[in-house]
């Protein structure tokens, strides 16, 4: 089973350090963890220096696993488009990643059994150029789940999604963290879906992190008025789920 733990991590472009002093317990696998926090707070750049993307001070300690830094997989924000290749073909260059290029039936049932979950089949063979939005963000999506990765990192990965889409992706990534006992960390700015499928939640403000534990301990009306500067309350629906409601910017 494999494991996370961030000691004192930081990272810099250049001669600027963004983010410093992130440490975490040791996250387990099957946890599905929210990082949220303001814009340009630096939840990007924790990704990406978890993913050994860019370097950085501190120690990201992955334990029980044999596939070292590349079980990581990091699902930017931004999904840049190649017009070029199709859906399927962009999927199968993501599977073969770092590995050798001749292609097995079982990466090609793995590619078939990810489009299906998806429910983006019939996109295979469109171009990657013409797609919308949320279509072009359900392939990033795509392209991270294929490299069976330990550690999915996802970066506002519903953003562009329509509010069935979110609920769908929402529920089939964390059930499928507690199925294949990934570690999966998610960066959202809908408080409701870190409250809803996120067991534990880091917050990151002005490049360190403020507070993390347990989701429904650190959403609170005073994070909300610290971190996010609004006038909010933590109210239980009719069918006893937590809701942020928010009243006004202060
Ligand atoms: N490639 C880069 N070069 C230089 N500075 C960068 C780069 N990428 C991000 N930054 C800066 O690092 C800081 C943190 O950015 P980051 O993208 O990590 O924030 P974020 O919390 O993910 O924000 P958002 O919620 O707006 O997506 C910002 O000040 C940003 O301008």
């Amino acid at each position: 089973m494999v494991a996370l733990a961030l000691q004192d991590v930081g990272a810099a472009y250049g001669r600027r350090t963004v983010l410093s002093s992130v440490s975490t317990d040791l996250l387990q696998s099957g946890s599905v963890t929210a990082v949220i926090g303001p814009n340009a707070a630096g939840k990007s750049t924790l990704f990406k220096r978890i993913a050994s993307l860019i370097p950085g001070p501190g120690l990201v300690e992955l334990s029980g696993t044999e596939r070292g830094p590349r079980t990581v997989c990091y699902m930017p924000q931004d999904t840049g488009a190649n017009a070029v290749l199709t859906v399927y073909e962009s999927i199968l260059l993501s599977a073969k990643q770092g590995g050798g290029w001749r292609v097995h039936d079982d990466e090609l049932a793995e590619i078939d059994a990810v489009l299906k979950a998806l429910r983006i089949e019939d996109l295979a063979f469109r171009e990657l150029g013409e797609l919308s939005g949320g279509q072009r963000q359900l392939v990033s999506l795509a392209q991270a789940l294929v490299r069976q990765p330990e550690v999915l990192l996802m970066d506002e990965p519903t953003s562009a999604l329509d509010l069935h889409r979110q609920v769908d992706v929402l529920t089939f990534i964390s059930d499928l963290a507690a199925r294949k006992g990934m570690i999966v960390l998610v960066a959202l700015h809908d408080l409701n879906h870190a409250l809803r499928y996120c067991q534990n939640t880091i917050v990151i403000a002005d490049g360190s992190m403020a507070i993390s534990g347990e989701t429904s301990a650190v959403i609170t009306a005073e994070m909300l008025r610290d971190i996010y500067k609004v006038a909010a309350r933590i109210e239980t629906c009719s069918q006893g789920r937590a809701l942020v409601i928010v009243d006004n910017a202060i």
